[in-house]
């Protein structure tokens, strides 16, 4: 869950634009738009880099977060041709801000954007959507009926309960000493009349604040949270999780999710391709293919989230390329998270981008007990997440047999800390050990910022 449906998370007045899941004001700097026409294009322009980018291949420029970099042209939206201390490459545009350091200013002010953030989980809309989200909140509770009889006695931290349904769990279908339902939105008043309304206000306390500025009287035998965000991280409330581990955990202690994975897989996606792209071949029998450039901006430099994609859409075998262990994660991990994949396309098809999506795993309390699984990919009954789809600038034609290697790297926006980027590197090989046919690609999705 995240700032969601048309929550409006203003960075700057300006043009406003909806996403599926998000709404953002984002700055239209008329004075960088007149400053571009009027100056001799010619003339590099100054921007600092907002993250760290390790270039592939020896046309790409490697650079760190805070460099100062000069840009001579901008071939294409998403790579631009720039030079540091003298060596010139080509950068991703996405990781470059020509005033970041008055949006450093801007976002230090909250660089986690709480106020939105939370202020978004002040209203019932989204608790509403997650609460409808069946396949989600039936795991949680199969969690809690499957350890009942080894919740008992226990104390649990429930981190970010919103309206503290797992709690109610606990305290409804076990017998633990405590639970201790942490909730930093104002729904945190009204959770604490739910558990009231429910006769459960001898087991559970609510705690409004933060979970990493709430003081707890004891430590814990379990964390658990439904942190997950789109693609997984977004949102990074895991980061929280991460926090909370490392203060209020026992040793021994049990984390819920006990370990994610991101699963990735190529694919197609003929109808969003037609209705964004192809739409503007011949529409009304008249030809506005001088659109296209401006569609791949507007629909494919981002990802789509809650995208559906149709099991037959994939290409390949799905893979999991990220796995993250809840016992063993850092905060400092999060900066860079970084995964491989080699798909063999299965079936001959038009290789359009990739999708996305996230399961998490609750490991039993009870030593070779059974694991719970909560799946979000296009084989499990839906939930509300859906699938997460990144959009390559031209579909390619692929043939059953042909292999797509490279890797993903999601990389935390180093301003925006709820943010990310997400880059793919990939190389498609054909069947025949022929070498000419090898076609590769790269491209970086912000997420959002
Ligand atoms: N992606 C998700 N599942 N988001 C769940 C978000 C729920 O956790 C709450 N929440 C998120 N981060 C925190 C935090 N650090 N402390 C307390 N509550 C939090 C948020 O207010 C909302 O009710």
């Amino acid at each position: 869950m995240g700032f969601r449906n048309n929550v409006n998370c203003l960075f700057w007045g300006g043009m406003s634009f909806t996403c599926d899941k998000y709404e953002f004001e984002e700055e239209v700097t008329t004075r960088n738009a007149e400053k571009e026409e009027d100056e001799d294009d010619t003339s590099p322009e100054e921007y600092v880099a907002v993250s760290n980018f390790t270039g592939s291949g020896s046309d790409q420029l490697s650079f760190s977060s805070g460099d100062a970099l000069l840009v001579h042209a901008k071939p294409s939206p998403e790579w631009w041709w720039a030079e540091l201390q003298g060596v010139i490459g080509y950068v991703p545009a996405g990781y470059l801000r020509q005033d970041a350091a008055e949006e450093e200013d801007t976002s230090m002010e909250d660089p986690w954007q709480d106020e939105e953030y939370f202020g978004s989980y002040g209203t019932l809309r989204l608790h509403l959507e997650m609460l409808s989200d069946k396949s989600r909140t039936e795991a949680y509770r199969q969690v809690v009926l499957s350890n009942s009889a080894s919740l008992r006695n226990k104390v649990v931290m429930d981190l970010g309960c919103g309206t503290g349904i797992i709690s109610l769990f606990c305290a409804q279908l076990a017998q633990p000493s405590g639970v201790y339902a942490v909730e930093a939105s104002s729904m945190a008043e009204y959770t604490r009349q739910l558990v009231k309304q429910n006769g459960c206000e001898e087991v559970v306390t609510v705690l409004q604040g933060r979970a990493e500025e709430i003081e707890l009287p004891e430590q814990v035998d379990v964390l658990v949270s439904e942190w997950m965000g789109n693609c997984l991280l977004f949102e990074f409330m895991v980061e929280s999780v991460l926090l909370a581990r490392d203060r209020w955990l026992k040793d021994g202690g049990v984390m819920w999710p006990s370990s994610a994975a991101l699963t990735l897989v190529p694919c197609q996606a003929n109808s969003y391709y037609a209705e964004k792209m192809a739409f503007w071949e011949r529409p009304y029998g008249l030809d506005f293919t001088p659109l296209q450039p401006l569609a791949q901006q507007e629909f494919f430099a981002k990802p789509k989230f809650s995208h559906l994609i149709e099991p037959d859409d994939c290409l390949t075998a799905p893979r999991d390329v990220i796995l993250l262990d809840m016992y063993t994660l850092q905060v400092k991990d999060l900066e860079e998270i970084k995964g491989q994949f080699h798909f063999c396309v299965e079936k001959s098809g038009v290789f359009h981008g990739f999708t996305a999506w996230f399961t998490v795993r609750f490991e039993s309390l009870e030593a070779g007990g059974a694991t719970v699984e909560l799946n979000t990919g296009p084989n499990s009954d839906p939930t509300h997440w859906k699938q997460t789809l990144f959009m390559l600038d031209r579909p390619v034609s692929v043939c059953a047999g042909d292999s797509i290697t490279g890797t993903i790297v999601l990389c935390r926006n180093p301003v925006w800390r709820r943010h990310m980027n997400v880059t793919l590197h990939w190389s498609i090989n054909g069947s025949t050990e022929d070498t000419d046919n090898c076609q590769v690609g790269t491209k970086s999705f912000p997420m959002w910022r």
